[in-house]
């Protein structure tokens, strides 16, 4: 049975025997052939389905680091700023560990169905008259006065979780891809991305032979 990104990877993950592992049991999405796209980009395309994860988005990768570590500190609470996916995330990692967690949203700026999420894992709310970048000043500041983690992805652990799709797109593939793009939203994923496919051994394959450039651009097309 597949056990969530921590035990999968904790060979390559700043993970001790000590850790408490919070998991939703994340990752192991599938990556589906893009035919269509593939004929247009002139490449082989595959498009990796991170809305199969627990709470339908990417950031469950980086949360179930985030948690785990938040919790390996002694942190009863976690805060964050969320236009939606990262506070869906936060507050399902924080309600299965049986922390709190505090959700810094701009008013009105917010997918709703995502604040659902947050609101049904018993997030505490907060709305903030000012976009989503005076809510991650706010959280941050939130989290140097007192004890709670901040589990934005300007949280190194986050990015930890999140480099796991890398592997699992090697281990998919049997190789490392040429390139991978993830969209704009994802700023601190698509490097990090990048990074843990050109450090994942491919059986049978040179390391240094392939490379792969983690860009936001599409892939030119073969000439
Ligand atoms: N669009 C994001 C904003 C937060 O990004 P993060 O990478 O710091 O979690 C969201 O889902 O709220």
């Amino acid at each position: 049975m597949w056990r969530g990104l921590i035990e999968t990877y904790r060979d390559r993950l700043p993970v001790t025997d000590s850790t408490p592992v919070v998991t939703l049991h994340e990752g192991n999405t599938p990556l589906l052939p893009a035919p269509v796209l593939s004929r247009r980009l002139g490449c082989d395309v595959h498009l990796k389905i991170e809305g199969a994860n627990p709470t339908g988005s990417f950031k469950d990768r980086g949360m179930t680091m985030a948690v785990s570590k938040a919790v390996e500190a002694g942190n009863k609470a976690i805060i964050c700023a969320s236009t939606g996916n990262t506070s869906a995330s936060a507050a399902a990692y924080a309600a299965r560990a049986g922390i709190t967690c505090a959700v810094l949203v701009p008013q009105g700026k917010i997918a709703l169905g995502k604040l659902a999420q947050a609101l049904v894992h018993g997030a505490t709310l907060l709305q903030v008259n000012g976009n989503f970048d005076d809510c991650l000043s706010l959280a941050s500041k939130l989290s140097q006065d007192f004890p709670v983690a901040l589990v934005n992805s300007v949280n190194p652990d986050r990015l930890h979780g999140q480099k796991t799709a890398a592997f699992e797109i090697v281990e998919a593939l049997g190789t490392a891809p040429t390139s991978t793009a993830c969209r704009s939203a994802t700023r601190a994923t698509s490097p990090r991305t990048g990074w843990a496919t050109r450090r994942t051994p491919t059986p049978g394959t040179p390391r240094s032979g392939r490379g792969c450039t983690a860009s936001r651009r599409p892939v030119p097309p073969r000439s």
